[in-house]
């Protein structure tokens, strides 16, 4: 048994990637075309695009969940050939095993780690606690409403203590409330634990809200069509015509890459 093991936030680049899927019918589909960028450690990057631009792959292949046909992905300078516990994915469709309580969901990656039951104990009660749900540690994935879910989805990400959080479309299950409700807390979080984080959005007002840089992508296949810094201090104002101003550049942007 272990203890857990906290990784630094790392550096993230992808250099020169192509990512081509063979399809049923043969003809094939080129998702990602010739993508570089790099991430520095700790920062939020955020990825937005039309349908089918290559987000979520991009995702994966920084994940480890795909390889690239060409290119390379790097974190920490080591190439990316497989999941691995310091890269934890949040997925929009929650991912949660029905079978198992908040609790149980929460300890996976920990009891897979091999770390300690008491360790572990504790790191799950700070988790749930982090995203406010200690009092719903016993109940059932299906007892619970989706904004929950998601933090779940969470917690179990934020439990192996992962240096780069990969979020797609985590709040897209979830009304707008809520929605609001979860950008607060991850951006707290993101504050107080130090993580690299690529966070894959439709929602521009969304992008601009939380991130240090937006990448834009093209349609398909997907290209790196901007790479915008968001100057702007946090905690942010939506209502603020400089915050409106990177949102209408950014609408622009991806309407011009359809
Ligand atoms: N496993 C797969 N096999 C074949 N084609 C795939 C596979 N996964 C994705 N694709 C194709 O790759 C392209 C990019 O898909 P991807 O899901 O990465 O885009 P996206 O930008 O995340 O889309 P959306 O915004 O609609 O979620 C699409 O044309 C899609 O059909």
């Amino acid at each position: 048994m272990t203890d857990t093991v906290s990784s630094p936030a790392p550096t993230v680049a992808v250099e020169g990637v192509h990512k081509r899927y063979e399809t049923t019918d043969g003809a094939g589909t080129t998702a990602l075309a010739d993508v570089s960028f790099t991430i520095d450690p700790g920062e939020f990057v955020t990825v937005v695009g039309p349908s089918g631009c290559g987000k979520t792959t991009l995702a994966r292949l920084v994940g480890g969940f795909e390889s690239p046909t060409s290119g390379r992905v790097l974190v920490d300078e080591t190439p990316v050939t497989s999941p691995a516990p310091d890269r934890a994915m949040v997925f929009q469709a929650y991912h949660l095993f029905p079978w198992l309580s908040v609790q149980e969901n929460v300890a996976f990656g920990l009891v897979e780690q091999g770390v300690a039951e008491d360790v572990r104990n504790e790191r799950v009660e700070a988790m749930l606690e982090l995203v406010g749900l200690s009092d719903r540690a016993s109940a059932y994935p299906a007892e619970l409403s989706g904004g929950m879910k998601q933090r779940v989805g969470l917690a179990r990400a934020l439990a192996v203590d992962p240096g780069l959080l990969l979020m797609d479309e985590p709040f897209g299950s979830v009304d707008s409330q809520t929605r609001r409700r979860l950008q607060r807390e991850l951006l707290d979080i993101w504050r107080t634990v130090e993580k690299t984080v690529v966070f894959v959005t439709h929602d521009i007002q969304e992008a601009v809200l939380m991130s240090d840089r937006v990448l834009v992508l093209t349609g398909t296949p997907g290209r790196v069509r901007d790479d915008v810094t968001v100057e702007l201090p946090r905690p942010r104002d939506r209502t603020d015509d400089a915050f409106i101003g990177y949102v209408d550049t950014l609408f622009d942007l991806v309407e011009t890459t359809i």
